[in-house]
């Protein structure tokens, strides 16, 4: 699962249908809505290949019409609940304006977790959240004035020292990139990376959590592993 999926170009249909991973209810284990029962779509390819990306988005192969989703969502979705959210894979791979749309006209919030490399044109709402974890040099220039919030994975041993944040590639292990840094008004939250090995993790932890008291961004973890949810 770490980091194994093809690098798929974005597919702008109608957004008809979409090639859906799964729904899933949960709490939300990151950003900030941390904590908040959510319905969360994960859809499925992504345009890039983190090597260390934690998540399986290429093994359905559901791609349910629209309704049908909207009827999934709402299955899974306790009346209590009023957070969408979409991820993936990479949600801006494919045409999810009329999901959002839909979503929003029945009184929904929808949170995105994006990798900010792609954009779709998408209402403005301000029940309409957009996450970014950036892993690229240069994001997408119509998704900047978009985005909520940043949300950067940090490893120890690959961080500028001067403001905490990633200085290495996330598509080629070892190799130094500085990726997009955030613009100066804009919510910072930084979040340990995942490897899979509890003495790394250990260090990404310490990393982060120092970064976030020396440069005032916001710790995240990912609860959900915490909790063993999905
Ligand atoms: C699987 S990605 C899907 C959404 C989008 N493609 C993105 O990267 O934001 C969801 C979140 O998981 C984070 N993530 C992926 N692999 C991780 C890992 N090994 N450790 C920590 N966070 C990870 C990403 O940075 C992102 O914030
Ligand atoms: N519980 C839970 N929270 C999450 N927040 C972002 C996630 C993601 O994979 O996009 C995620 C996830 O996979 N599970
Ligand atoms: S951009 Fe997101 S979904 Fe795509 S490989 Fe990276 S972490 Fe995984
Ligand atoms: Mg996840």
């Amino acid at each position: 699962m770490f980091g194994g999926n093809p690098a798929r170009a974005q597919e702008m249909g109608d957004g008809a249908s979409l090639w859906i991973q799964e729904v899933f209810y949960t709490l939300q284990g990151e950003g900030p809505f941390a904590g908040d029962p959510a319905v969360f779509v994960r859809t499925a390819g992504c345009n890039i290949r983190c090597y260390w990306c934690d998540t399986d988005f290429e093994s359905s192969t559901w791609r349910p019409a629209l309704a049908d989703l909207i009827a999934a969502i709402e299955t899974h979705r306790p009346a209590h609940c009023d957070l969408i959210v979409l991820t993936g894979g990479e949600p801006f791979r494919q045409n999810i304006a009329p999901l959002v749309q839909q979503l929003l006209a029945r009184g929904l919030r929808v949170q995105i977790e994006t990798n900010g490399t792609l954009s779709i044109p998408l209402p403005v709402d301000d029940r309409l959240t957009i996450v970014c974890s950036p892993k690229t040099k240069q994001l997408h220039d119509a998704i900047v004035p978009r985005i909520t919030a940043y949300k950067y994975v940090l490893a120890a041993g690959e961080v500028d020292p001067d403001d905490g944040l990633p200085m290495a590639s996330t598509q080629k292990a070892g190799q130094r990139t500085r990726l997009f840094r955030p613009p100066s008004n804009t919510r910072v939250f930084v979040m340990p990376r995942d490897d899979g090995d509890a003495v790394a993790n250990r260090a990404h932890q310490a990393t982060a959590a120092g970064i976030a008291m020396r440069h005032g961004y916001r710790l995240c973890l990912q609860l959900h592993k915490l909790l063993d949810l999905p």
